[in-house]
């Protein structure tokens, strides 16, 4: 009865090395012991076709319009054949980003129209349900220069990875205004702690929605 109102649809948000594909494993784990189906996935990816999306999006140059139209097609092809199928069966889906990322990255990041995205994410995210919205946001928030540092040496930056501090400045401030708008959707994090303090934060967050 405790998880019947439990957000099924969660998304981990945050810059580059913020710390949420270590949480999302954690969490899928602690879900599955608290006897819930889970359904780990990502964007850009998730699907045979958004996954070679993601491949030409995190390495081949290109101009803003074509990144956010791909970003998008990427998460029409994800939504249909994954998130909802997934929801629909009373799943729980724990997506490691989602349109968020490109409000902060594509929006504020790169300075794309903001009212653009608005209205390609209407209408990628409108199926047979309605507005899919994520029920719950974790945006872990972290200073560009902690994650930097986390990531300097970890693995070989893609595209993203690539551009300077200022951008990711802008990107996290981008997260700031997202957040400030969605309150009721959107839990900060305080990431730059260690493992088991963010990971005590997330925990807390998920206890109080009733996820176990
Ligand atoms: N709270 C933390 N403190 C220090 N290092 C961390 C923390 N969380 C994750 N890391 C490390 O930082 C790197 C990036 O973490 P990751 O979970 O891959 O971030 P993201 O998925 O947000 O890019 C990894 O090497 C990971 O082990
Ligand atoms: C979903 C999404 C991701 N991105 C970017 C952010 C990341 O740098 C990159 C891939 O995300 P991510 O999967 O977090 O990369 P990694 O596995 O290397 O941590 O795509 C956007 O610019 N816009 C978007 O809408």
């Amino acid at each position: 009865m405790k998880t019947k109102h439990a957000p099924l649809f969660i998304t981990f948000e945050g810059i580059d090395g913020a710390g949420k594909s270590t949480h999302i494993a954690t969490l899928a784990q602690r879900l599955r012991e608290a006897g819930r189906t889970v359904r780990v996935t990502r964007e850009p990816g998730g699907t045979a076709l958004a996954e070679r999306l993601r491949e030409l999006l995190l390495q081949e140059p290109m101009d803003a319009l074509t990144e956010a139209l791909l970003m998008f097609a990427a998460r029409r092809d994800h939504l249909v054949r994954v998130i909802e199928p997934a929801l629909a069966a009373g799943e729980v889906v724990l997506c490691d980003r989602f349109t968020d990322a490109t409000f902060a990255y594509q929006g504020y990041g790169r300075g794309f129209d903001l009212v653009v995205l608005e209205t390609l994410e209407r209408w990628v995210q409108t199926t047979g349900t309605g507005l899919r919205q994520p029920d719950l946001t974790l945006w872990f928030d972290v200073p560009p220069a902690t994650a930097a540092a986390r990531l300097a040496g970890a693995r070989q930056p893609d595209k993203f990875e690539a551009e300077p501090l200022a951008f990711f400045e802008r990107v996290a401030a981008g997260y700031a205004r997202r957040a400030a708008g969605s309150p009721e959707r959107v839990v900060r994090i305080d990431a730059v702690q260690d493992v088991a303090g963010v990971w005590a934060q997330v925990e807390a967050v998920c206890r109080q929605r009733g996820m176990w």
